[in-house]
């Protein structure tokens, strides 16, 4: 079989695309949409994904402000910033880009971020709202992915979906929108007896674990839906994701590469929840 490769660049762009156009028209009733990004520290990559960020925003007509804060930054100073945002009605969404430095609490970040600002969707609130299946924003990632899956022809409606992985980010809001979808879903992780059995067993396969090509071929069943999120940085500078491409290319219907695939996807989504944002803020829905 020869894999259908899920262009998560080209989709993405059409989705930004879409939303400039939608920005233009906001921009005339008023309605200015801006995203507040938070970096604390040095790391390379969340570097790369802020920078990437902003010019997502700048071609999307998204007014972007950067708050890069040094690594020493402490919890109180941190949280006096989330709550200046948070009172600013020139901004319509605020994120902190994780990883945070050792010693800062990821979760009272999270937690203090105002709902009706979370473009991120990791408050209690949004998660919530996610389960019950009433919700202002998902979470960036989970829904590229479903976009994707739609993308791919593919109704997730009676399919057996099995989620390596079951972190807060991905895993657990990814098997919720495919329930959602009326998927049968599986929730695989590291305890997880026979690994390989479980992915055998999906239509669709979404890897979200952070180990590099966990996923073999043999994990892979013919015409399944492979969706990597993986991305992992080798020591030789390759990007690789959680998926062995080209092994599971072979048996695949239709697979996501890294890079290209789900990356793209989720600075898409991110756009489209802050001018969702700005939308629901400027009505006072929120
Ligand atoms: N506050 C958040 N922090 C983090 C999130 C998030 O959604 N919100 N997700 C990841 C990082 N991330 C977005 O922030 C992200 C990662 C990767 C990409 C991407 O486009 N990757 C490219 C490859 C880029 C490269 O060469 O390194 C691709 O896959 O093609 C976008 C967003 C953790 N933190």
């Amino acid at each position: 079989m020869s894999a259908k490769i899920l262009d998560g660049k080209a989709v993405s762009q059409r989705i930004k695309t879409e939303l400039k156009a939608e920005v233009e028209k906001l921009k005339q009733t008023g309605i200015k949409p801006a995203l507040a990004v938070v970096i604390v520290g040095d790391d390379p990559a969340s570097k790369i994904y802020v920078r990437n960020k902003k010019l997502a925003c700048e071609f999307c007509g998204i007014k972007s402000l950067e708050f890069a804060l040094p690594a020493e930054t402490t919890q109180k100073e941190l949280l006096a910033l989330i709550e200046r945002l948070n009172n600013d009605n020139t901004i319509s969404g605020i994120l902190c880009q994780l990883p945070l430095p050792e010693g800062l609490d990821e979760e009272a970040v999270i937690n203090a971020i105002s709902p009706a600002k979370d473009v991120d969707a990791f408050h209690p609130s949004n998660v919530g709202k996610i389960m019950i299946g009433n919700f202002d924003f998902l979470p960036c990632t989970p829904a590229g992915v479903m976009e994707l899956i739609a993308e791919s022809g593919i109704d997730v409606s009676g399919k057996k979906c099995v989620v390596v992985g079951r972190s807060n980010i991905v895993g657990k809001p990814m098997s919720m929108l495919l329930l959602h979808k009326n998927g049968t879903v599986t929730i695989c992780h590291s305890r997880t007896k026979d690994l390989a059995k479980e992915c055998r067993e999906a239509d669709i396969l979404v890897a979200a674990v952070g180990v590099p090509e966990l996923i073999r071929g043999d994990c892979v069943k013919e015409g399944a839906v492979v969706i990597d999120v993986g991305m992992n940085r080798l020591e030789n500078k390759k990007l690789v994701g959680d998926v062995a491409f080209s092994e599971a290319a072979e048996k695949a219907a239709a697979i996501t590469p890294v890079p290209g695939g789900v990356g793209p996807m989720t600075i898409a989504m991110l756009m489209k929840n802050t001018v969702k944002a700005a939308v629901l803020n400027s009505t006072g829905k929120n």
